[in-house]
C-alpha cells in the first residue's frame, strides 16, 4: 500500500508520521506540499499534526483553504483513505470533509499527556486491527481538541457509527462532547482523530497501541 504525507508550514509531526508509515508499511510515503494540486496515486493520504499557519484564525482554518485540499477532496470522493491526526483532524473539519468543530479545550490549557481510547467502531478501514470496545493508550498534545457538533449532527454520527474513538476511563482531556476523540465521514474513508497514534507504534515509544490504525489503513495486519 502506498501512502502520502501532506506538508504545510507549521506542521511539526510530519517526520513522526513519515517514520511510522515507513516502519509499518516498509515503504516511505511520498510527501505532498500544500501548493500541489495533484496527489500521486496512493491508497492513504495522511495530514499530520502541528500548528499550521501558527493556528491563526482557528486551528486548521488557513490550511483548509490551500490548493492541496482540493486535491485531497477529489481523492476522498474517489474513495482514497484520508487520515487526519490532531491538526490534521482540525484541517479536515475546517475543509468540510468531516462533521463538527474542534473548540478550545475546556480547561483553556494546552494538554500533553497520555489518555485511554475506546475503539467504538472496529469495523472500519482504520480500526480493523482492534476489537470493538478495546481500550488502547494514546498520547495527546493540543489546545483545541474539544469536539463539538450540534444535536442533530451528534445524533447522526452516533447513529451511523461515525464515532470511531472515545476517550475512556475518565481520561477526556478537553471536554469533548460524548468523549469523542475520533470521527469518520459517512463513506468511511476519511478519519480524523485528536490523539497521536504515530507516537506509540514500537517498544521504543513505550508501547505499540497506535500501530493498529496504520496497520489497518495500510492493510498490513498480521494474520
Ligand atoms: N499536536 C497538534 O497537532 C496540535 C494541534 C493544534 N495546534 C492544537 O494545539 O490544538
Amino acid at each position: 500500500m502506498k501512502s502520502a504525507v501532506v506538508q504545510l508550514p507549521g506542521l511539526n509531526r510530519d517526520r513522526d508520521m513519515i517514520a511510522a508509515l515507513t516502519k509499518i508499511s516498509g515503504k516511505a510515503p511520498v510527501t505532498v506540499w500544500q501548493t500541489e494540486t495533484e496527489i500521486p496515486d496512493v491508497d492513504l493520504i495522511v495530514i499530520p499534526g502541528g500548528f499550521s499557519y501558527g493556528d491563526y484564525l482557528r486551528c486548521g482554518a488557513i490550511a483548509a483553504r490551500m490548493p492541496v485540499m482540493q486535491a485531497i477532496k477529489a481523492k476522498a470522493e474517489k474513495g482514497v483513505k484520508v487520515l487526519g491526526v490532531c491538526n490534521g483532524f482540525q484541517i479536515l473539519v475546517e475543509a468540510g470533509l468531516l462533521p463538527g468543530a474542534l473548540m478550545r479545550n475546556a480547561s483553556l490549557k494546552f494538554v500533553c499527556r497520555e489518555v485511554k481510547l475506546e475503539v467504538v467502531n472496529a469495523d472500519t478501514d482504520f480500526t480493523r486491527a482492534y476489537s470493538k470496545g478495546q481500550i488502547i493508550r494514546s498520547p495527546v498534545a493540543h489546545h483545541d481538541g474539544n469536539y463539538f457538533a450540534d444535536a442533530e449532527t451528534l445524533k447522526t454520527i452516533e447513529g451511523n457509527g461515525q464515532v470511531v474513538f472515545r476517550y475512556a476511563e475518565g481520561t477526556n482531556p478537553n471536554g469533548s462532547m460524548g468523549d469523542i476523540a475520533g470521527v469518520m465521514n459517512t463513506a468511511g474513508n476519511v478519519l480524523g482523530m485528536m490523539p497521536h497514534p504515530e507516537n506509540l507504534i514500537e517498544a521504543a515509544h513505550g508501547g505499540a497501541d497506535g500501530r493498529g490504525i496504520f496497520a489497518s489503513a495500510l492493510e498490513v495486519i498480521a494474520a
